[in-house]
């Protein structure tokens, strides 16, 4: 199966075109006023064309309310939505009915028994995204480049659709590839030179890593 890859927090013309170049399957933009990746809908709206046709454009959102929401969906036209704060079932639910678009839904994982937090969303939420525990006094629930231990997705239902994130990088993937086997990955921060600055060199990287990864695995 083709393993999907998100690079999400893009700002920039270049590190869209380098996340697509690589092979991207979706591009995250983050609708979160206190991060530094933050970007106006309306401009996310003009980056996305170049993705058309080639990778999904992904919202990332954290407890938005209707009327943020319905900016983003109008300027940006997201081809799904991901939920990165606190949404109960009933608010992804109520979010995928008014939008008609998938959901990712995020949850944060410490140690396995965090996951049993998808039972609720299941047939709701399209694919999970799990994300590690935001450190005591971050401000930003995603995105601080923190990983969590991937030996807890071992004993996850093989039809459980999942990006993994949280602290990837091009050193550490391998690892990450072997230990949990994820359907899809999620990173952000791993290829930022400065917080919210991506750096097209390290997107590229970070492709390479995950090819060498593979075809090791499959030597
Ligand atoms: O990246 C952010 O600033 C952000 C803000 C609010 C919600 C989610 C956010 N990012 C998400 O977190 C993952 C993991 O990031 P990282 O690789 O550990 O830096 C990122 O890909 C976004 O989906």
């Amino acid at each position: 199966m083709a393993l999907g890859i998100k690079i999400c927090g893009l700002k920039t013309d270049k590190a869209l075109a380098a996340a697509l170049a690589g092979g991207a399957s979706h591009v995250g933009f983050i609708f979160f006023a206190k991060s530094p990746r933050y970007v106006e809908p309306a401009e996310a709206g003009r980056l996305r064309e170049a993705a058309i046709g080639k990778a999904k454009a992904v919202a990332v959102t954290v407890d938005a309310g209707d009327v943020f929401l319905d900016e983003i969906v109008e300027k940006m036209r997201p081809d799904m939505l991901q939920l990165h704060g606190s949404e109960t079932p009933e608010r992804v639910a109520e979010i995928k009915a008014r939008y008609g678009l998938p959901m990712m839904k995020a949850l944060l994982v410490g140690e396995a028994a965090d996951l049993e937090r998808i039972r609720p969303f299941v047939g709701i939420a399209d694919r999970f995204l799990f994300d590690a525990k935001p450190p005591k006094g971050s401000e930003l629930p995603g995105g601080n480049g923190i990983a969590f231990d991937w030996r807890v997705l071992a004993g996850l239902d093989a039809g459980v659709d999942y990006m993994l994130s949280g602290g990837l990088n091009a050193a550490n993937i391998g690892d990450a590839l072997r230990l949990a086997n994820p359907p899809g990955l999620d990173i952000s921060s791993g290829v930022e030179s400065a917080p919210g600055v991506k750096d097209p060199a390290l997107i590229e990287q970070f492709f390479q890593a995950v090819r060498a990864a593979r075809d090791n695995r499959a030597a």
